[in-house]
């Protein structure tokens, strides 16, 4: 089984409007409730390339409740932690520019983590458990390493997708998959990183922490995908972009939809990427028949 875990999920309240002025009244016409966070987003998209997961995680108050209904709607099995606080709602302004708002994740109890812990240790060999989304900092790192340190004794596959000062911590676990974005690599390294050749250079260097896969996307330049065999380098599909918002998810799950059927990580990585443009070029997140029409398009090199 797939397991998806998002610490911090929200409501994106995602607003159109032709030109985005700050600190003046703006109206929107088209407004769209998407339920959000990292994990989510991975559940959400795995669900429509036909791919069976569970969305774990924590929601509370009436926000918790509609993102809750909203996946059992669409087919998405859950088993959220119920918290006493209102999950929060994040605001993503498209007009020339995208403006995004995220709101703090809760605050959670000992006894609601340990509901989490013990869920992770019910995992068995060959499941997968995606750590996706912002950890809040009130939650000690050890409680983070630890979840990692139950996939590896049980053989469970840890997926990292996170940022910031926990994503800095966490990278000394032996996680299957990583997938920093350029800001995010380069944090992890106190640098900026503008080109190819050094993104390369730093996600060789996650592998010696015993990360198998690391995936470094780009946004419209594209990703890597770095394994101790395999350094490739793939364009993404031109297209007309129109909410990039769960870009970066929909490359981790079309990767995890491919590298669960066929083990084949250059196949899953094309799949991944193809993913990751094909919500870029639509409102909501990707669909199945979006992505194969965009594999073919997705060019593939060697680094
Ligand atoms: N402007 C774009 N044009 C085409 N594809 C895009 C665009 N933005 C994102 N993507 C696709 O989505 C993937 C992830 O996007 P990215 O913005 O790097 O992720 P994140 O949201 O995590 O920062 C990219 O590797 C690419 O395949
Ligand atoms: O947990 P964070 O870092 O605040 O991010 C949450 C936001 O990220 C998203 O999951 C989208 O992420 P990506 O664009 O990186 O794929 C939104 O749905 C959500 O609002």
């Amino acid at each position: 089984m797939i397991y998806t875990c998002t610490i911090t999920p929200s409501i994106d309240y995602t607003v159109y409007l032709p030109a985005f002025e700050n600190g003046k009244l703006n109206r929107s016409e088209e407004v769209y409730y998407y339920p959000g966070g990292k994990g989510i987003n991975v559940s959400r998209v795995l669900n429509r390339l036909g791919v069976e997961s569970q969305a774990l995680g924590f929601t509370g108050g009436f926000t918790g409740s509609y993102i809750e209904g909203f996946l059992q709607k669409e087919g998405v099995a859950t088993d959220f932690i119920e918290t006493s606080q209102i999950t929060r709602i994040n605001i993503k302004i498209k007009s020339d520019k995208e403006t995004e708002l995220n709101g703090p994740g809760p605050e959670l109890t000992e006894q609601q983590l340990m509901v989490l812990t013990n869920k992770v240790k019910a995992m068995k060999k060959g499941d997968w458990f995606i750590l996706a989304g912002s950890l809040p900092g009130s939650i000690p790192d050890s409680y983070f390493l630890d979840l990692a340190k139950i996939c590896s004794e049980n053989g469970v596959r840890f997926v990292l997708d996170t940022s910031g000062p926990a994503l800095k911590k966490l990278t000394n676990v032996p996680c299957f998959l990583i997938k920093p974005n350029l800001d995010e690599l380069g944090e992890l390294f106190d640098t900026k990183i503008t080109d190819i050749k050094d993104a390369h250079f730093y996600a060789k260097r996650l592998l010696e922490n015993g990360i198998r896969h690391v995936i470094v996307s780009m946004g419209g330049d594209g990703a890597l995908l770095v394994t101790k065999n395999l350094s490739l380098s793939a364009k993404a599909p031109i297209g007309t972009v129109i909410n990039t918002v769960g870009s970066g998810d929909s490359l981790v799950s079309g990767f995890i939809a491919s590298y669960s059927k066929d083990e084949n990580p250059e196949k899953a990585f094309r799949y991944g990427v193809a993913s990751g443009s094909a919500t870029a070029f639509r409102s909501d997140l990707c669909n199945q028949q979006g992505v194969e029409a965009l594999l073919e398009q997705v060019e593939i090199t060697p680094i």
